[in-house]
């Protein structure tokens, strides 16, 4: 696999050497459209599943929501270089495409049809009735960015989406440039691969919401906000650690440590679905994380980022001493720099069945 040195972007040239695979891989948007134009016609629906790769089972979980909901699935992988930071982790940022591969040629899906015996199977694959990925996309750099592509805000040159007033929390706060990124190059890839439905994970909480919106302020139909969906997140079965990509960077004594986000923001929920303050829940959150990284100082490196409560709406922070919005759902979120790897995870309080799928 070679690598584009000349953009300095770390972009694997796919279209030269590509990995065998079963399903169909598209590097080009207009091969996409070719056999998009199909789908239509054949009035099948898609579903699609955006991804940087290093696929892991919360990605697959995805995957199989869209098996399970639509007639055809799509999976794309494509490590956005506009929503890393220049200090960020781009370079070193996970690439198995492979392996990826391999995983998503394993999943299969069997429609109700088959379930239930008849013969009418809906099915995306003939008439087995079995539901498999129908396609991958994975576009160049160069065709994502046919105006150039820069790292740096102030370099950018050509089209850009930001979605004002809710990129600059949470995770907006951390990384000012993230949402940005990921609002351009979502909106680039509906408008290439043309999905009836979107899914998305709810460990991005902000990302998944701040895209419905998007949806909405740009009157997109492909997918229009309401079949942008996001779902729960999935987790170690074990210790419970929200499976990311990044994971894979742990050592295994911050792999042991990395878990304690959770359990704060459970102690935090605990509270505050006790009666207590905003201010009281986030305190109690802080200080387990601290106190557990006491327990580990000298063989784990552990930095708070933040611990917040935000409205799911206008992701303002929840006031302080609070408490006359129990009932209203509520983002409690936090990042933890564990070593060179920063943990994100999230509960949603009090979901009135708007948020999730
Ligand atoms: N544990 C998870 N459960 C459900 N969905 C997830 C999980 N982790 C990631 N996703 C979703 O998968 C999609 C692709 O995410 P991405 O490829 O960035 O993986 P990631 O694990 O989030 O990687 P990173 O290490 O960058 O956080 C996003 O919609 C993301 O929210
Ligand atoms: C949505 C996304 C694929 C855009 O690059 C990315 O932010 C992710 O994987 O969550
Ligand atoms: N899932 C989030 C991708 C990122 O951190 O860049």
């Amino acid at each position: 696999m070679s690598t584009a040195t000349g953009t300095g972007l770390y972009a694997p040239d796919y279209r030269t050497d590509l990995p065998d695979s079963p399903i169909p891989i598209f590097t080009t948007v207009a091969s996409y459209r070719e056999w998009r134009r199909k789908a239509a016609e054949e009035r099948k629906t898609v579903g699609f599943v955006p991804t940087m790769g290093a696929l892991h089972d919360g990605h697959l979980s995805l995957v199989n929501h869209s098996l399970a909901n639509n007639d055809l699935t799509v999976v794309s992988i494509f490590v956005n270089p506009t929503q890393f930071a220049p200090h960020e982790d781009l370079s070193t940022y996970p690439r198995t495409l492979p392996r990826d591969l391999e995983l998503l040629s394993a999943l299969s899906y069997m429609s109700e049809a088959r379930v239930n015996g008849t013969s009418t199977a809906a099915s995306a694959r003939g008439s087995s009735g079995y539901r498999t990925p129908s396609a991958v996309f994975l576009p160049s750099v160069q065709e994502m960015y046919p105006s150039g592509v820069s790292q740096q805000v102030a370099a950018q040159r050509g089209t850009f989406i930001e979605v004002k007033g809710y990129d600059e929390q949470m995770e907006g706060k951390s990384r000012p440039t993230f949402f940005r990124g990921v609002a351009t190059v979502v909106t680039k890839l509906f408008n290439a691969v043309e999905p009836t439905n979107a899914y998305f994970g709810q460990k991005d909480i902000q990302q998944g919401l701040l895209l419905r919106r998007l949806a909405r302020d740009l009157l997109l139909s492909h997918p229009d906000s309401e079949h942008l969906h996001i779902m729960p997140t999935a987790r170690d079965p074990v210790d419970e650690l929200a499976l990311s990509s990044r994971n894979v960077n742990l050592s295994p004594a911050e792999r042991h440590f990395a878990p304690t986000l959770y359990a704060a923001l459970k102690a935090a929920r605990d509270s505050w679905e006790g009666g207590k303050s905003k201010d009281d829940s986030v305190k109690t959150a802080v200080q387990l994380i601290h106190e557990r990284s006491q327990e580990v100082s000298g063989k784990v490196d552990v930095a708070l980022d933040y611990v917040d409560m935000n409205d799911v709406e206008t992701f303002d922070v929840v006031d302080g001493e609070a408490t006359s919005t129990v009932g209203k759902p509520i983002i409690l979120s936090g990042a933890i720099w564990v070593g060179r790897t920063r943990l994100i995870d999230n509960i949603i309080l009090g979901d009135d069945g708007t948020i999730l799928d």
